[in-house]
């Protein structure tokens, strides 16, 4: 794979407490890769890093083929889109726009403007002030003004995150339209599994400043490869194997009703269309579910399962 983006060796910190540590990353022109983790494993940061908002400690980062490591977040050439959107209030949607290209100087400004209007479908709103848009409205304009600025990379954080679930999944397939469209490199920062699965060509799945995975989402949702990632993706029922790995499950996976093994049910949740167990058994905590139709176990009953070898991943290691 061709090196657009390369990360390498990098560590980031703050005073004393390392956030990054050695991390490579390489990321081909035109694609669309999603950091994913939980809260406080270093996404943020290694997206400030390739922005240049913050030095890094240790390693080296490049952008098409040059070496940003010490340059200045200005000639980087990265956009930046946040979950807040920061538009200008006192400007239209086409001054914030223009509001970049007017700064540099850019020709064909108003070209430019308006097709970056289009690309975002907001032609119609060219005059209305940030305060008369809906809050999808207000971040397709924070998208627009970033892509006139033609960046090598786009860098999105959390994006989506201020706005309610349904404008959530249209702004998704509008992110994933507007970037095949362009063909613009994007880095998108989520904490969101559904929404790095639904989005990325591929994921990094990061945890404690490092990288835990990398693949598509294919692979990260049925071939996790530790016990974190498994767990992350909902592998839910983790047994250790004798080789230092283990065995992971879905909670659609365990047989309840029948098989070798038996356990106690100790927890119980309705879930639409599932009913969800945790199942205290010799073998350790049981995540399971069954269709909401099939007969409801109660708290404390006893009840056999089976964990079928043929639906398990099989993990390199637990942790
Ligand atoms: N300004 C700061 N000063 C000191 N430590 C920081 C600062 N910002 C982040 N950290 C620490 O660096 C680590 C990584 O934080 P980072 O913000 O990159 O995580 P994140 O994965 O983006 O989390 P979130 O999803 O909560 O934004 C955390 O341990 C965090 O506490």
């Amino acid at each position: 794979m061709s090196d657009f983006v390369s990360l390498e060796g990098l560590t980031l910190a703050y005073g004393n407490t390392v956030a990054v540590e050695a991390l490579n990353l390489s990321i081909a022109r035109g694609e669309l890769v999603s950091l994913l983790g939980p809260s406080g494993c270093g996404k943020t940061t290694t997206m400030r890093a390739i922005a240049g908002l913050m030095t890094p400690r240790a390693g080296r980062i490049s952008i098409d083929g040059r070496d940003v490591t010490r340059l200045p977040p200005s000639r980087r050439e990265v956009g930046l889109v946040f979950q807040s959107y920061a538009l200008f209030p006192h400007l239209s949607v086409y001054e914030n726009i223009a509001f970049g290209l007017r700064l540099r100087g850019e020709a064909g400004l108003d070209a430019r403007v308006r097709d970056g209007l289009a690309t975002v479908g907001l032609d119609a709103f060219a005059d209305r002030a940030p305060r008369d848009l809906s809050g999808g409205q207000q971040q397709r304009v924070a998208l627009a003004r970033s892509l006139v600025m033609q960046p090598k990379v786009l860098l999105l954080d959390e994006p989506l995150s201020n706005l309610d679930a349904r404008l959530r999944l249209d702004m998704r397939m509008e992110l994933q339209r507007v970037q095949k469209e362009t063909g613009i490199t994007m880095v998108f920062v989520t904490h969101d599994q559904s929404e790095a699965l639904a989005l990325s060509d591929r994921i990094v799945l990061m945890n404690g400043g490092a990288i835990e995975q990398v693949g598509t989402p294919e692979q990260i949702y049925s071939a996790p490869v530790t016990g974190f990632a498994a767990d992350f993706v909902g592998f839910e029922t983790i047994l250790p194997d004798d080789a230092g790995g283990g065995l992971a499950w879905r909670p659609g996976a365990v047989v309840l009703g029948t098989g070798p093994h038996e356990g106690t049910v100790r927890g119980t949740a309705f879930a639409g269309e599932r009913r969800e167990y945790i199942i205290e058994s010799a073998l350790g905590r049981i995540k399971a579910d069954t269709p909401a139709s099939a007969q409801a176990l109660t708290l404390g009953e006893k009840v056999a399962f089976d964990l079928p070898q043929d639906r398990a991943v099989r993990l390199e290691r637990l942790g």
